[in-house]
């Protein structure tokens, strides 16, 4: 499968085995710098990913569009304000000893304003986006960021063990819109 429509990715969140399992809506967002080529991530210092380097997000609230979650998380995880966003992904993730799974809906920040700030959840760095410190990071990381890196759009799902780190099965796609419509929903 390469180059899906809309409605295919549509269908492949909305498919009858991930509809069928409880999931919950997050956001991962990067700022990004050009044409420096730099991408702000955050170490995580507390909670789910602690001592991780990642991009900045967390859980949808109900109230919020996902693309106002990304914002919202931005915000109060690094100082920045994003005021132009491009949805580059949608990734699920499965652990083998959790029910829900997680659906994270990946963004690019392109332009934003405010202070690079160091906060209680993150400790942010920015990163050449070719020397990229994957072995601190998630490991489907590395799959994917070569296709958010070249601009190109992606649907994936990771199976992960209960170690948080070896993945057992994964499939990577790249599309060419991930403009679909979709409510933002907590469902666990
Ligand atoms: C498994 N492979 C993974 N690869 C890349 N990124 C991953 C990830 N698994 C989770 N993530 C991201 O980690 C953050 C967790 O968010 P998390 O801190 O739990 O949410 P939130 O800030 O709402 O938490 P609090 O309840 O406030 O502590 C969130 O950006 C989510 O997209």
């Amino acid at each position: 499968m390469n180059n899906v429509d809309a409605r295919s990715v549509a269908r492949f969140v909305e498919d009858a085995a991930h509809a069928a399992m409880p999931h919950r809506l997050y956001t991962l967002i990067f700022p990004m710098v050009w044409p420096k080529g730099q991408v702000l991530l955050g170490m995580k210092k507390r909670g789910f990913g602690q001592g991780k380097l990642n991009g900045f997000g967390g859980k949808v609230e109900p109230s919020e569009s996902i693309e106002q979650g990304a914002i919202r998380e931005l915000e109060e995880e690094s100082g920045l304000h994003a005021t132009k966003v491009n949805k580059c992904g949608l990734l699920l993730f499965y652990f083998e000893d959790n029910p829900v799974a997680m659906e994270v809906h990946v963004f690019m920040a392109h332009e934003y304003s405010g202070e690079v700030t160091e906060t209680e959840e993150m400790r942010p760095e920015w990163f050449d986006i070719d020397n990229m410190p994957f072995s601190q990071m998630w490991a489907d990381d590395k799959c994917w960021w070569p296709l958010a890196r070249h601009g190109r759009s992606f649907v994936g799902r990771f199976w992960f063990k209960s170690d948080q780190v070896t993945i057992t099965r994964q499939t990577l796609t790249p599309v060419d819109s991930l403009e679909f419509s979709r409510n933002a929903r907590n469902t666990s």
